[in-house]
């Protein structure tokens, strides 16, 4: 659907983009892990077709004239209109259907109240968020590109926006998202790649680039730092709450034995840094 094949971008400071490749399906939510000045938004704008690559190219079969929608860094809205006005707008400017059945249907998609009549500048940061996704949608993209969509949200808007990007995957758009944050990819993404000073340092389905890092895991339960199964492996305990460090033992082998010891687990968090994934699996 879309192939990014060897991206490189220098500015005067220096290599922003280092033979970057990604490639993108339908239907399914990639995931752009890196810290703040990894070339995140310097690879999305590429793709977009806001600056051009000084090597490498960008591939995409659709037949649509924009097959791309995105909000890079902010949504550039106007703050004195209101929702419907800005999509309206937005889509006069973009030669997209303007009727007000299709706008309301976009407002609805992404969530938006449609009797919300106030200028957007009273929005909070998740409704401007779904709003600046509603224009990227005007003209039914193959492709979505968020960058860093999670950013100012609050847990709760956090969970709705991640809630919105699988259903807007459900309908067969191959979506990006970047963030440098862990746990908001981990819960959307099927495929991750994790980026660091411009070049692609890990990369695999999310699972299974979890799976084969994490060793730390957190556990609660009842008394369960009394569970004498659980001692080999303990870095911190405290009531009703263990962390484990479990690199040679697979997690499920340990939580056996605690359940048979009679310890019941409420509930077995991964713990996984950035920087974790920023160390390559063949370095
Ligand atoms: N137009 C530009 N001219 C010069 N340097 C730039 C330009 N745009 C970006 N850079 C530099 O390129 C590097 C990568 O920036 P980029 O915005 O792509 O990173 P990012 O991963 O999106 O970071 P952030 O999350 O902080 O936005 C940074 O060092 C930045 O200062």
């Amino acid at each position: 659907m879309l192939n990014a094949i060897k991206l490189s971008k220098s500015y005067k400071s220096g290599k922003v983009l280092d033979a970057v490749s990604i490639s993108l399906e339908p239907g399914k939510i990639s995931g752009l892990l890196g810290r703040n000045g990894a070339g995140k938004t310097t690879l999305f704008k590429i793709l977009c077709g806001l600056i051009t690559p000084d090597d490498g190219a960008v591939q995409q079969d659709s037949k649509k004239a924009k097959p791309i929608g995105a909000v890079i860094e902010e949504p550039g809205l106007y703050t004195y209109l209101n929702a419907y006005e800005n999509l309206k707008l937005f889509a006069q400017i973009q030669a997209a259907p303007a009727d007000r059945t299709s706008l309301e249907n976009y407002l609805t998609q992404v969530g938006l109240p449609l009797d919300r009549k106030d200028p957007v500048r009273n929005f909070s940061m998740g409704m401007k968020q779904r709003l600046g996704i509603a224009i990227a949608l005007l003209n039914a993209p193959d492709i979505l590109i968020l960058d860093e969509p999670f950013s100012g949200l609050d847990p709760t808007g956090v969970a709705s926006l991640i809630q919105l990007i699988k259903t807007l995957a459900q309908q067969n758009i191959a979506i990006l998202v970047s963030s440098h944050l862990m746990a908001e990819l981990q819960k959307s993404c099927d495929y991750l790649y994790v980026i660091d000073q411009g070049k692609i340092v890990n990369e695999g389905p999310t699972q299974t680039l979890l799976n084969a890092l994490i060793s730390v895991y957190t556990l609660t339960g009842t008394a369960i730092e009394k569970a004498q199964s659980l001692q080999p492996y303990v870095l911190h305990a405290e009531t009703n709450t263990v962390t484990i460090n479990c690199e040679h033992i697979p997690v499920s082998v340990v939580l056996r034995s605690t359940l048979e010891e009679g310890f019941e687990v409420h509930s077995c968090v991964p713990n996984i840094s950035l920087e974790q994934l920023i160390i390559p699996l063949n370095a």
